[in-house]
């Protein structure tokens, strides 16, 4: 497939979130969803346009200056990031460049919120495809944004986790009815929920009722940074999965390295 980028994009500098000295560009096999298990490169897209309060990437929002609360405020030693600190700066080209090193055939692009750099990303892939013409490309998204044609045609899968009230937000900031709808009619999006406790189900099932997405395209996934605290909800959620009709999904990731970066 071929992907035509329009000129003015070209060049366009994207905001990855900072890992050690360079980007957070990292190899490692997919640790959710319907590809759990598959190897992959992940590059991690800095801003969101979101603040959650539990959000477990906050080195790719919660910024020096906003007013955004966080659960980590009481840790102590938790601080806001310096945006200079967290943001590494390249071109779709190095960031291409970068992730072909590994030699994989498949990316996730995650965030942050990719889709706040859509144009960025898709240079990007036109740029791998020229290499290997069937990478596979998996974006991570809070589903709040639409995604462009082109993007959607160019990405293979679209991983949607839209947030509950558990996040902390209003509900006009977390829900965009357009583009929650387009997901669920795309034949290449997966919605995927973390759920914290049984009253969550309550707001998924009216969520999912209201835009018409499909049990089938669910996956329930435990809260949690580290096994145990996983391990608390995963069998009354596999209850929930096995009686409603939704796929469980585990965080593969937390259960062989914890609560770390880079993996
Ligand atoms: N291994 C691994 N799998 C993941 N799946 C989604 C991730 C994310 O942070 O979006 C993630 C991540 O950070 N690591
Ligand atoms: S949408 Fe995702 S990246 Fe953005 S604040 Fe929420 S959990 Fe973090
Ligand atoms: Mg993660």
């Amino acid at each position: 497939m071929s992907i035509r980028v329009h000129p003015c994009f070209l060049g366009a500098a994207m905001k990855l979130a900072k890992l050690g000295d360079g980007p957070e560009i990292f190899h490692t096999i997919q640790g959710e969803g319907v590809s759990v298990g598959m190897p992959a490169v992940f590059i991690r897209a800095s801003r969101c346009n979101l603040h959650c309060v539990w959000c477990d990437t906050d080195h790719t929002w919660n910024f020096e200056g906003t007013p955004w609360p966080h659960e980590k405020d009481e840790v102590p030693g938790y601080a806001k990031h310096r945006k200079a600190d967290v943001t590494f700066e390249l071109t779709p080209l190095e960031a291409a460049g970068r992730v072909m090193a590994y030699n994989c055939g498949r990316t996730v692009i995650t965030g942050g919120e990719p889709l706040l750099q859509e144009n960025a990303f898709l240079e990007m892939i036109g740029r791998i495809r020229m290499e290997d013409p069937d990478h596979q490309f998996e974006v991570e998204t809070n589903g709040t944004r639409l995604p462009s044609p082109a993007f959607h045609e160019a990405v293979n899968q679209f991983n949607v986790s839209p947030k509950l009230a558990n996040a902390g937000m209003a509900e006009s900031l977390i829900r965009n009815p357009a583009a929650l709808r387009f997901f669920a009619a795309s034949p290449k999006a997966w919605f995927k929920f973390v759920v914290a406790e049984p009253d969550d189900m309550r707001e998924i099932e009216a969520l999912c009722g209201s835009h018409g997405i499909s049990r089938h395209r669910v996956l329930l996934m435990p809260e949690g940074r580290v096994s145990a605290e996983l391990d608390r909800s995963s069998a009354w959620l596999a209850d929930v999965c096995r009686d409603g009709g939704y796929r469980f999904c585990d965080r593969l990731h937390i259960r062989i390295w914890g609560d770390k970066r880079g993996v």
